[in-house]
């Protein structure tokens, strides 16, 4: 089985993923780690310091792997019998990406995307929305398990554009 853990940048993909991995003795890829290290992008962005992905490659790294967790805001794209979208506040994203480091326009464009729900509108067949907000990752990964193992699906659980519209004007 190949599940996407998928979701804006600062979420929370990797620190599920890794949970989650340990409970259902599986394998995490973390997407952006393997693109660097095996060079499976096209060029580097450095407006908005990160890789443009070739999937035709990153596809073909991934062709003979199963049972595994794919760790990254594209997972959703690399064929994944099921895909759990995280979700999370704007403004704990936008704190948690500052922490990172990130500049203000990697920041906005992120927060941005959270609020007009990108990851989620991308991910096709068995998809699982989870709102990760305030919540402990125990608590989120028993969650997934669960979902998983009913073969739940759910999306359009959050609605942040009423609540953070402001965000939006440019
Ligand atoms: N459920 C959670 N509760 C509190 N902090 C979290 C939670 N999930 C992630 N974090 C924190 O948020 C930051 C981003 O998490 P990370 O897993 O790196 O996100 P992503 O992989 O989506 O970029 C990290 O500092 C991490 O410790």
């Amino acid at each position: 089985m190949r599940i996407a853990i998928t979701g804006t940048p600062g979420v929370g993909k990797t620190t599920v993923s890794k949970v989650l991995a340990k409970r259902l003795n599986m394998e995490v890829i973390d997407i952006t780690d393997v693109v660097k290290r095996y060079r499976l992008y096209i060029d580097y962005d450095e407006d908005m310091e990160s890789y443009v992905i070739d999937f035709e490659k990153l596809n073909n790294f991934l062709k003979d792997k199963d049972n595994i967790i794919l760790d990254g805001h594209v997972s959703h794209l690399l064929n994944p019998d099921y895909t759990i979208v995280l979700r999370c506040d704007p403004k704990i994203i936008e704190e948690r990406l500052r922490k990172r480091g990130y500049k203000d326009k990697k920041v906005l464009e992120n927060v941005q995307a959270e609020i007009l729900d990108v990851c989620l509108c991308e991910s096709k067949g068995k998809v699982y929305e989870i709102d990760t907000t305030n919540r402990d990752v125990e608590d989120i990964v028993n969650e997934i398990i669960e979902a998983i193992k009913e073969g739940k699906e759910r999306k359009g659980i959050v609605d942040w554009l009423s609540k953070y519209y402001e965000y939006l004007e440019i």
